[in-house]
């Protein structure tokens, strides 16, 4: 008899991933003659699960030692602990055990300290990224996996739609980012119910975060108000909608983002010192093009992505589209853009914080 259809699901997201990491592997010069003499178990690449103790982590977790064996990768795991919460060292800890139970080694938990930048939930992720990324370099792993699930992924796009984000938003979490497309989302097609499923199936106990319950918490309410409310008056398939949109989505913030490169070596005045750009090549421009092509030259002036908002980019738009000889527009990172003697230009004026 084979596996529940839950784990088969789990183990085959897995797999396509691992054979996927394989693959790239195999594509990278330097990986080739590693491959070709594969042999002594620290020359096999690693992969990682990242891994909360929670439903999702935990069949992540399962399936990677299952798969991974049977693909000559090693696997190991990181839990993260935030420290928010009374006891979760223990725990942190706990999840070590738990996860080495299932065969991985390496196995770490790894302390961070959670900032206040952007509200409670950006800092703790912050340092969560940080501390994997620095996990994964440390323990040279060819990648990392995470659990998010497609209703992770309708949540992020219902959130992004309340605050009236650009496609980029919408299109959610990528199945593949990171430096080097390191972080890995093998669930981001299964449904929560599969993961949960597949942990019971398979006897794993699992430790459900008092903050995923917690109503202080933004993705907390659209998890357990926002989209029960909208399942209930438009239908079950919501969820599955919603992340198919972010696909659709994705789709086209990948081919605008294509053009606005392109668009910005057309519009580069020739020779400028300064990187400078030709304001009537820019008006000819759709808006949604022209808007990508000014965000992208802020950030490469200096101006962090994270805090430049749609607003930064409509005041800039209209040194373009409403010229009435205005002065500078000022952008986070000290940045600022001034039209001046038919060329406008992004540039750092003060040093960055
Ligand atoms: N403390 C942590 N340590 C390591 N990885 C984490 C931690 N928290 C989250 N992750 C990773 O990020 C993914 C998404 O986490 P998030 O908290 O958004 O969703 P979740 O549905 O609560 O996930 P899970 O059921 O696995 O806890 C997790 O599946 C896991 O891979």
């Amino acid at each position: 008899m084979g596996p529940h259809p839950a784990v088969a699901a789990i183990r085959l997201a897995v797999r396509r991933v691992l054979h996927d990491v394989l693959n790239d592997l195999a594509r990278t010069p330097a990986a080739t003659s590693t491959t070709a003499t594969t042999c002594a178990l620290s020359d096999r690449p690693l992969v990682l699960a990242a891994c909360s103790g929670g439903a999702d982590s935990m069949a992540l977790a399962s399936a990677l030692a299952f798969e991974a064996r049977k693909l000559g990768v090693r696997a190991g795991a990181v839990t993260v602990d935030h420290g928010l919460q009374a006891g979760s060292t223990t725990r942190a800890l706990d999840v070590v055990h738990r996860v080495r139970d299932l065969g991985l080694d390496p196995v770490e938990a790894l302390g961070v300290t959670v900032g206040r930048q952007g509200g409670p939930e950006a800092a703790a992720r912050d340092a969560r990224y940080a501390a994997l990324d620095a996990a994964a370099d440390s323990l040279g792993a060819a990648a990392v996996l995470l659990g998010h699930t497609r209703d992770d992924q309708a949540e992020t796009v219902l959130l992004a739609l309340a605050r009236g984000s650009g496609t980029r938003s919408l299109s959610g979490m990528a199945a593949v980012s990171g430096p080097g497309g390191r972080y890995r989302r093998p669930f981001l097609l299964l449904d929560r119910e599969t993961t949960r499923k597949a942990c019971v199936a398979q006897g794993i106990d699992v430790w459900e975060d008092p903050h995923n319950a917690d109503p202080a918490y933004t993705r907390a309410r659209v998890r357990h108000e926002a989209l029960p409310v909208l399942e209930k008056s438009l239908g079950r398939g919501v969820v599955a909608s919603l992340a198919r949109t972010a696909q659709l989505f994705r789709d086209d913030a990948d081919a605008l983002d294509q053009w606005a490169v392109a668009a910005a070596r057309e519009a580069a005045v020739d020779g400028d010192p300064d990187d400078a750009l030709d304001p009537a090549k820019l008006f000819s421009l759709p808006s949604a093009v022209r808007r990508r092509v000014l965000r992208r030259a802020a950030i490469m002036a200096g101006s962090p992505a994270g805090s430049l908002f749609s607003r930064h980019i409509e005041e800039t738009d209209r040194l373009i589209t409403g010229w009435r000889g205005q002065g500078p527009i000022n952008l986070p990172g000290g940045v600022e853009a001034r039209r001046a003697n038919g060329k406008l230009v992004f540039r750092r004026t003060t040093a960055a914080e």
